[in-house]
């Protein structure tokens, strides 16, 4: 079968094909109208997104919850530097594999089952985190964590794309990262609310994840199976009894069939057996498909979303916090900012569209960054001389330093000083403490007393009267990122393959997100000490115009389509679909022919059923 844009727009083909109608008119209501009645959103469909985006939840709040655990956990188990980042990236690198192999998974025991492992599994390394007695349990506990996090990342999206009618299905997916979102910010919340009890606090914050996991778990035991799964896997009259039941009662039989004649088109054109991957590598649509999945999760975390939210305490500090209770809550509402404006997201998916909802994030996101490294810069430019060079015991490298700047990018120094308002004085670079960075090694940054005219410990960042530019960079970066390149790639990925490829395509995006996860988390400070941070953020800025004309030339836009009509957007050469996107001028909508299946404004409409 060809799988040029022109033949499959309008070959022929057998009995219950679709048609592609074009609205030259413009006019969304036209056909939003004709889906509203085909494909009600019944109370029904918002239960089952709602308890599958717990998996979502859960993803944001075992990513979030650790930062503040950690101010905790390393003193109460004296964790050096390498257990911290074990501790964080394990999760991180655990849900990158899980969520790779969650593909096979998904195609063998079904979508639901899938969700049910998952949350059994955040449940289980709830306990284990709430409970743990000693570091090695612990990171015991946040490897099985990450298993459940990958495996939830690559099935909810998916899920709720299947079981959503076509016009919601942007809005119910985005509701998905809403929990990711939503979920970060209570991590940050009951870090707060706990911080409070040094040696146990980090128990409930890590083990508090056990409610949500059951609620799912006990929720999902009574909910369905999603339909198009149970088609594929030849379970038909199930299958319908689920569509009915979600369309609350109406007439299924157009969308039942849609779906049925499609996967047995699938299946001819994909053939049975074999691994899934190769055949989407040697198909030419779904390879496509393929290239913009992996591409938007990749960009996406290369815009550096984990860096800037985990940074955001960094710049907290740099912009005057010294407390680290203060700080918390100040993170909080870092969390805040990018859930609130992921609900901007989630109102505007459906309004404009994933592609242009996505092309804008990117832009508002690049001019933040470039505003963040702007910033770093004035503060780089103006950094604080060192002014006492103090007998060093230890002769470290931190006495060759002259200002605060090469000193603190050095990880094994920080900046010691007092200040008079904003006036910086008496200051030296000093070894960062052994066993917490929280300290000078020794000298008047390793007693400190509280107090004003008292020394103050910078470590990883600088004083700075230009804190005012990176926090608007930092707040403006979350209002453009979360709307758009937060969700979209999910969104976009759940709903770009066939239903064969649907699995093993959303398991490499999410691993490939996850992958990325780590290498720039990872790599951040490796990079800023290369670079400087003005570098490092000059660097994100480059990767995101990058991005941008990917998104520009590669991804067309899906709304409003059924999910069985969307390979035909990647059957032209690759990244050619942003030229011909179908919805940039014109609306495109899909109605069951007779006979034929071609665009209905290249003819007439005489032979719509
Ligand atoms: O879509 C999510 C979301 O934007 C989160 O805030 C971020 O931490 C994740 O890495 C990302 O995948």
């Amino acid at each position: 079968m060809s799988h040029s844009a022109g033949t499959s727009r309008q070959k022929t083909e057998s009995d219950g094909e679709r048609r592609l109608i074009g609205s030259s008119s413009g006019d969304p209501s036209a056909g939003g109208d004709r889906e509203d009645q085909d494909e009600p959103t019944t109370t029904f469909v918002y239960v089952l997104a709602f308890f599958s985006a717990l998996g979502g939840f859960l993803f944001g709040y075992d990513t979030g919850v650790v930062s503040g655990a950690m101010l905790l956990l390393k003193r109460e188990m004296n964790l050096n530097v390498l257990w911290q980042e074990l501790l964080v990236s394990s999760t991180v690198g655990a849900a990158a594999l899980s969520a790779l192999s969650g593909g096979y998974l998904n195609d063998w025991l079904g979508r639901k089952i899938c969700i049910l492992i998952s949350s059994f599994i955040f449940a289980i390394g709830s306990i284990i985190l709430g409970l743990a007695p000693d570091k090695v349990v612990l990171l015991v506990g946040r490897i099985i964590v990450g298993l459940g996090i990958g495996i939830a990342s690559m099935t909810v999206p998916v899920y709720i794309a299947e079981v959503s009618p076509s016009q919601r299905r942007g809005q119910l997916v985005t509701i998905n990262s809403l929990f990711i979102t939503g979920g970060q910010l209570v991590s940050s919340l009951v870090d707060g609310a706990f911080s409070f009890l040094r040696h146990d606090g980090w128990r409930y914050m890590l083990g508090l994840s056990i409610f949500p996991a059951l609620l799912q778990f006990f929720g999902f035991f009574f909910l369905p199976e999603s339909p198009r799964w149970l088609l594929q896997k030849g379970r038909s009259s199930e299958a319908r009894r689920v569509l009915i039941k979600i369309r609350g009662g109406q007439n299924v039989d157009d969308e039942y069939d849609t779906i049925r004649t499609s996967i047995e088109e699938e299946e001819r054109e994909a053939g049975a057996g074999g691994f899934v991957i190769l055949k989407i590598l040697g198909h030419g649509p779904t390879r496509r498909a393929l290239f913009v999945g992996c591409g938007l999760q990749m960009f996406q975390q290369l815009s550096g979303i984990n860096t800037v939210m985990y940074y955001s305490a960094t710049i907290l500090q740099m912009a005057g916090v010294r407390d680290d209770k203060q700080a918390i809550w100040l993170s909080a509402a870092t969390s805040a900012t990018n859930f609130l404006f992921t609900l901007v997201g989630v109102w505007l998916v459906e309004k404009v569209g994933r592609r242009k909802l996505t092309l804008g994030s990117l832009l508002g996101t690049g001019l933040s960054l470039a505003l963040l490294a702007v910033g770093f810069l004035l503060s780089s430019q103006n950094s604080p001389p060192v002014t006492l060079h103090s007998v060093d015991s230890q002769n470290s490298t931190c006495r060759q330093y002259g200002f605060c700047e090469p000193c603190m990018l050095d990880p094994s120094c920080g900046f010691c000083y007092r200040e008079n308002g904003t006036q910086v004085f008496d200051s030296s670079c000093v070894p960062a403490g052994q066993s917490s960075t929280d300290h000078a090694a020794w000298g008047r940054c390793y007693n400190m007393t509280e107090g004003n005219d008292s020394a103050i410990w910078a470590y990883n960042y600088c004083p700075t009267s230009y804190s005012w530019v990176v926090l608007i960079g930092l707040i403006l970066y979350l209002a453009f990122f979360a709307p758009g390149m937060g969700p979209m790639p999910w969104t976009v990925n759940s709903e770009i393959y066939p239903l064969w490829a649907r699995s093993t395509g959303n398991a490499c995006s999410a691993g490939v997100n996850w992958i990325f996860n780590v290498l720039v988390s990872l790599t951040f400070l490796h990079v800023a000490e290369f670079l400087t941070y003005y570098g490092a953020f000059f660097l994100y800025t480059g990767l995101v115009v990058l991005g941008l004309f990917f998104v520009l030339g590669c991804l067309p836009e899906t709304r409003g389509l059924q999910l069985e009509d969307i390979e035909n957007l990647f059957s032209g050469p690759l990244c050619s679909c942003g030229a011909s996107a179908p919805n940039s001028n014109r609306e495109v909508h899909y109605v069951r022919v007779k006979g034929s299946n071609r665009l209905l404004s290249d003819t007439d409409a005489s032979d719509v059923d």
